[in-house]
């Protein structure tokens, strides 16, 4: 059967992901189908999306500002507002890039009508927290700039302002924690208390009344999504965990460094921060939560030659009595109702071209054939779910706005 003869029913980008028993018909089966129901769904799809590339922003729209705009994750986070229905990007801030327009920065903002409108110029931090009469008609502030840089900012920023920041800056509960793996002092130790982890899937609650966000890493966001469930429920030895990631360069961020240079890493792969990585004790603190104890895992980064992705292929040792049938009883359980987390069908390998430019994290689990020891696939997209994608859910979850709104993007392939 030839592609061209197949009609995929779930076109329609109003089909939400989690559709996973949706079928391929062959294409004479289509008439069978009734002219009404194709034509409810044509309209449902206009009205949802304007009838143009892009909807249009409410007249009520969600003041937002973006620090650190002309960065990796800033531009991805504006690829997905601009497709917001309610929100309008005030202000973006830069760095090196300030005095500049954005089109000028990032060639593919220069397109017209195809966003909603954004600020033409880039401003730099200092100028916007000395305006207070711009800042204080920001509702929602998104803070993409380097860890250590995140902390001082924030702190200048009024109460009113709800944060979500991307950094690391806010993820680690214990200020010693901080000191020892950021190898400084944290600069505002009570906003840090304050903060809320924004693993949306697991934290849904708290998020909700949330001042200030702490956006989870790309790195334990796709191990967290994979191990905490299995934790919760003590069907995993949680001293037995192998974490062994890869991912692509765009994770490394836009500022040059030897480390994302082309030369040094097409046609290669390296493992890096071996035992030091500063993911680690995220990824502990979420999974000590999870099972109620403090934990030590393994974790291990490696570079790939892509631009981005992440896969963590986890080795975990069962716990006496279980089996892997639980274990997925377990994930499918948990994520029945998520719309960003889906447990593949078995035999399925996650792999990162499936969630490429989505919000999407794709587990799944396979037996090993050392007995009693399963492996955990999870993959993500480091730009959206491990970045700017969860930071928009995140939005969504504080402002009200349905989770999955200007988030429903199916995977660029091939
Ligand atoms: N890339 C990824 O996959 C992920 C990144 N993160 C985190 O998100 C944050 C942003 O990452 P990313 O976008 O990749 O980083 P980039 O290096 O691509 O961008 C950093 C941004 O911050 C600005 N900036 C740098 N230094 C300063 C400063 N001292 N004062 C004000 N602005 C400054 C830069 O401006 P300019 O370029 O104009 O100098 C740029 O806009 C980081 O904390 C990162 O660790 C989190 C998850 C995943
Ligand atoms: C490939 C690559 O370099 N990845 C980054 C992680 C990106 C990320 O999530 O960084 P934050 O914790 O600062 O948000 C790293 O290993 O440091």
């Amino acid at each position: 059967m030839y592609t061209k003869d197949l009609f995929f029913i779930s076109l329609c980008h109003t089909l939400p992901y989690k559709a996973k028993e949706t079928k391929l018909f062959h294409v004479s089966d289509w008439k069978y189908c009734s002219a009404k129901s194709r034509v409810g769904r044509w309209r449902r799809t206009k009205r949802s999306s304007g009838n143009k590339c892009v909807s249009s922003v409410t007249s009520a729209a969600v003041q937002v500002g973006i620090l650190g705009a002309s960065g990796y994750t800033g531009a991805e986070l504006l690829r997905i507002l601009a497709k917001h229905p309610h929100v309008q990007v005030k202000v973006i801030t830069a760095e090196r890039s300030a005095g500049k327009s954005y089109g000028e920065v990032f060639g593919q903002f220069q397109y017209k009508n195809s966003h909603n409108s954004i600020p033409e110029t880039l401003m730099d931090v200092s100028s916007l927290l000395e305006n207070s009469k711009l800042l204080n008609s920001l509702q929602v502030l998104f803070c993409c700039l380097p860890h250590g840089t995140s902390q001082a900012y924030i702190a200048q920023v009024p109460s009113n302002i709800r944060i979500i920041d991307l950094s690391a800056d806010f993820r680690l509960q214990e200020p010693n924690t901080y000191q020892k793996w950021y190898g400084k002092e944290h600069k505002a130790v009570e906003l840090q208390k304050e903060a809320v982890y924004g693993l949306v899937e697991v934290h849904r609650a708290s998020i909700r009344n949330a001042h200030l966000v702490a956006n989870p890493g790309c790195y334990p966001t796709a191990a967290q999504l994979a191990l905490v469930p299995l934790l919760k429920h003590r069907l995993i030895d949680a001293n037995d965990i192998v974490i062994d990631a890869k991912s692509g360069v765009s994770g490394a961020g836009r500022a040059l460094k030897e480390t994302s240079l082309f030369c040094e890493v097409h046609e290669g792969i390296h493992a890096y921060g071996v035992g030091s990585h500063r993911h680690i004790p995220e990824i502990e603190q979420g999974l000590a939560e999870a099972c109620g104890h403090s934990v030590v895992v393994n974790f291990t980064p490696h570079l790939i030659p892509m631009s981005r992705g992440i896969l963590e292929s986890i080795y975990v040792r069962l716990s006496s009595g279980v089996g892997i049938a639980e274990v997925r009883k377990c994930l499918q359980d948990t994520y029945a109702n998520e719309h960003f987390v889906s447990l593949l069908r078995e035999g399925i390998v996650p792999q990162t071209r499936f969630v490429k430019g989505t919000n999407h994290c794709l587990l799944n689990v396979f037996q090993d054939r050392i007995s009693n020891r399963i492996i955990l696939f999870s993959a993500i997209d480091n730009l959206v779910k491990g970045a700017s994608g969860q930071a928009v859910q995140n939005m969504n979850l504080l402002c009200g706005f349905p989770e999955e709104t200007a988030l429903q993007d199916v995977a660029l392939f091939p």
